[in-house]
C-alpha cells in the first residue's frame, strides 16, 4: 500500500521532505478551501522543487462543480505546476454521467500534456450528506474516464471517519471493482492506525491521510510532524508483514 500525505503549504512539504523515505505521494492541497481544496499553482510548483525528485508531487483540483471545461482547465492547470498525480473531487455531480463528463475532460487535458500523468477520480465516502455521486459509483466513472485511480474521501472534517460512512465490507467492494476495471483503489477519509488493518486486508492501492500525521491529530490546528509519517509508515509496514505471514499460512 502506498502513503500518500498532504501538506497545505511549501513548509508542510519541506517537512514531509524530512520524512520522504516513509511516504510515497506528497499530495497538495488548501483544506480551508474544502476537503479536496486545491492550492495555488505556484505553491505546487514550489513543493515540487522541494521534494526529492523520485517522490511524486500529487494536486486536488478542487471539490469540483458539475462544470467540465472548467475543471479540465483547472486539472491543466496543476499538471503544469509540476503535479504528476491530478486528483478531482467529484463534488457537484449528481449523476455517473456528470461525473464520467467531468473525468473524460480532465484526463484529455492533463494526458494531452503529459500522457504518464495519473488521474484520479475521487467521490465522497459522506456522499449521502452533500448530494453527490454513490461512492460504489466511482470505479465505473475511472473507468469510463479513462482514469487511473478511483478514490473515497469525506466531503465533511467533522471528526467522522471513511468507515463511518462505508463500512469496511463495502471499502472492500469498492476495491475489487476498481481493481476488476484495471485501476488503482484509493481510501483517504480521516484514516488513523487503527483502520490499517483493514484496509490492508481489503487490497487498497493507496492510503491518504492528512489529520493522522498532524500534531495532535487535527488536520486544522496541526501541522505535519515528519515522526508521526514515520510512525504511520511502520504501523503499514507491520499490517502488511502481518497480512502477508496470515496469507501464506492460509495457503
Ligand atoms: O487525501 C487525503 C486527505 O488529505 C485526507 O485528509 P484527512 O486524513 O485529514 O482526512
Amino acid at each position: 500500500m502506498l502513503l500518500l500525505v498532504s501538506p497545505d503549504s511549501v513548509a508542510e512539504a519541506l517537512d514531509c521532505a524530512k520524512a520522504a523515505e516513509h511516504l510515497d505521494i506528497v499530495d497538495v492541497k488548501k483544506p480551508d478551501e474544502g476537503s479536496l481544496g486545491a492550492n495555488y499553482p505556484w505553491v505546487i510548483r514550489e513543493i515540487r522543487d522541494s521534494v526529492p525528485a523520485d517522490k511524486p508531487v500529487s494536486a486536488t483540483v478542487g471539490d469540483a462543480p458539475y462544470k467540465p471545461g472548467t475543471v479540465a482547465q483547472a486539472a491543466l492547470g496543476a499538471a503544469v505546476s509540476g503535479a504528476t498525480y491530478i486528483k478531482v473531487g467529484l463534488y457537484g455531480c449528481t449523476t455517473p454521467d456528470q461525473a464520467v463528463d467531468v473525468m473524460r475532460g480532465v484526463v484529455r487535458a492533463v494526458k494531452d500534456y503529459r500522457p504518464d500523468a495519473f488521474v484520479v477520480a475521487s467521490g465522497y465516502a459522506d456522499a449521502h450528506r452533500i448530494g453527490c455521486v454513490n461512492p460504489l459509483a466511482l470505479p465505473d466513472i475511472a473507468r469510463r474516464s479513462g482514469s487511473d485511480a478511483a478514490m473515497l474521501d469525506t466531503a465533511v472534517k467533522d471528526g467522522t471517519r471513511l468507515f463511518d460512512h462505508v463500512p469496511p465490507e463495502v471499502c472492500a467492494d469498492f476495491v475489487r471493482l476498481a481493481h476488476e476495471a484495471g485501476l488503482l483503489a484509493a481510501l483517504a477519509g480521516s484514516v488513523t492506525v487503527g483502520d490499517l488493518g483493514a484496509l490492508t486486508r481489503i487490497g487498497t492501492d493507496i492510503v491518504g491521510v492528512r489529520g493522522a500525521v498532524c500534531e495532535g491529530g487535527d488536520r486544522n490546528t496541526g501541522s505535519i510532524q515528519p515522526h508521526l509519517v514515520a510512525a504511520f509508515r511502520a504501523e503499514m509496514d507491520r499490517h502488511a508483514r502481518d497480512h502477508a505471514a496470515a496469507v501464506a499460512a492460509a495457503s
